[in-house]
């Protein structure tokens, strides 16, 4: 179903500039069916799936300015544009925007809501070919199932090679992967608060979240949304759980410290007393308006299985190994979550391999959501990377 070569009709693309067509962020949806499996790590095979996604800016006639955004956890691929379900600003556009770091005047810029997600891309809560959710009959996807999905819709934007893949986190995972599975269609590479496998306290700190969820009688053995349910407390509990781990003491003290939530005194009551706990309730509630429990499982476990050294015979450099890729690896000071040591881990893998790479470890008190804050030596630091791979590729 996906054509591959040429860019389909709806990608923004100088020829769609000559037609007077305004550079505007656009949002699509690409089918694949049985002509186009998808291969799953698993073992299973997907044999019609769909990915939603945006792009912002124009793909130049040479089709060399294209850059893949890559989401973290519960991000999505509304990255520079208002989200349609939340109506908030894109996590992004402090980054991504005409004139920002990665620059939609200058560069196509893509972003797909990964394989397992809940924001239009094929996950749990879509319709499987029976005519019912999936539900926990969706096989467990990895990261590089995700990738692979990715590669399909660049193929389908008739993209050969990508200028630069990019992304935080999990996104970060998927850049690596990518770099890897694919190095020549990867001309950059830059991941930031990220690692190549996960670490054992942080599958600790999934299964905790997974828990909460599974252990919310109306999660239903996974199968909430034929039963009319939806595990609300078991999915705010694990987002709160986690949200301390995106944050750093730091931070927790600096916006809250012990104060008081709109109270002279303790209640000795388990009322939200203090404002950290009432912030933590109020960014549980949150979630769950835009993310699905069944979703929540299916990517952090893509997350706790990636371990691209395991794929490489245990070394990490082989990964890399040949690769003509260059990297940017950033990691924050305060980030405990995804702490420097895994960033220079990496770097020490990219080395043996032979690899260009640059690496900051950015001074911050802001724990592992630095990379979506404002963050003055991150965006420096990005837009120098991009524009030196953009100026040797010969992309104005
Ligand atoms: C990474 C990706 O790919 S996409 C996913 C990224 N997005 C998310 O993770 C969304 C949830 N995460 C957050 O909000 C993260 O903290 C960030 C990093 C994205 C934003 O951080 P900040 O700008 O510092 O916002 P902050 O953490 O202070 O949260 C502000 C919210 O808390 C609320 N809040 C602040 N104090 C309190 C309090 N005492 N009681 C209740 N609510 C409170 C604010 O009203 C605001 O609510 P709103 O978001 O509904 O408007
Ligand atoms: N807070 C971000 C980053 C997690 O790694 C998210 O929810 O996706």
């Amino acid at each position: 179903m996906a054509a591959s070569g040429a860019a389909p009709a709806e990608t923004p693309t100088v020829e769609a500039v000559a037609r007077g067509e305004a550079d505007r962020p656009h949002s699509a949806v690409v089918r694949f069916g049985a002509d186009t499996p998808l291969r799953l790590d698993a073992g299973g095979v997907l044999t019609s799936f769909q990915v939603a996604y945006q792009t912002y800016g124009m793909l130049n006639a040479a089709r060399s300015n294209a850059i893949l955004i890559c989401h973290a956890l519960s991000g999505d691929q509304h990255a520079a544009n208002v989200n349609p379900v939340t109506g908030k600003p894109g996590w992004w556009e402090t980054l991504i925007g005409p004139g920002k770091p990665i620059d939609t005047g200058r560069f196509f810029v893509i972003c797909s809501n990964v394989l397992g997600g809940c924001m239009g891309t094929t996950g749990p809560s879509s319709t499987a070919p029976g005519g019912r959710p999936y539900g926990l009959e969706l096989p467990v996807v990895t990261i590089r199932d995700m990738v692979r999905a990715q590669a399909m819709l660049v193929d389908h934007l008739g993209i050969e090679k990508l200028l630069a893949v990019v992304g935080g986190s999990m996104g970060g995972m998927q850049v690596l992967q990518w770099a890897a599975s694919y190095p020549e269609r990867v001309f950059a590479a830059f991941p930031m608060a990220s690692a190549a496998r996960h670490s054992a306290q942080n599958i600790g700190l999934h299964e905790v979240g997974r828990q909460a969820i599974m252990a919310d009688p109306d999660w239903r053995g996974g199968r909430y949304l034929e039963e009319g349910t939806s595990p609300r407390r078991g999915l705010a509990v694990a987002r709160m759980a986690a949200h301390i781990t995106y944050m750093s003491e730091a931070s927790l003290h600096r916006k809250f410290g012990r104060r008081l939530q709109e109270r002279e005194d303790r209640t000795f009551s388990f009322d939200a007393d203090f404002q950290v706990e009432s912030y933590l309730r109020h960014q549980g509630e949150a979630f769950v308006d835009r993310f699905d429990a069944n979703s929540y499982l299916y990517v952090t476990r893509a997350m706790d299985y990636f371990d691209l050294a395991a794929d490489y015979g245990g070394v990490l450099a082989n990964a890399f190994k040949g690769t003509r890729t260059r990297f940017c690896v950033v990691s924050f000071t305060s980030d405990w979550l995804f702490p420097t040591s895994g960033s220079r881990a990496i770097v020490h893998a990219l080395n043996a391999a032979g690899a260009p790479v640059s690496f900051a470890e950015i001074e911050s008190d802001k724990g592992h959501d630095a990379f979506l804050l404002e963050e003055p030596e991150l965006f420096a630091i990005t837009r120098g990377f991009l524009d030196s791979a953009a100026r040797t590729l010969g992309v104005s």
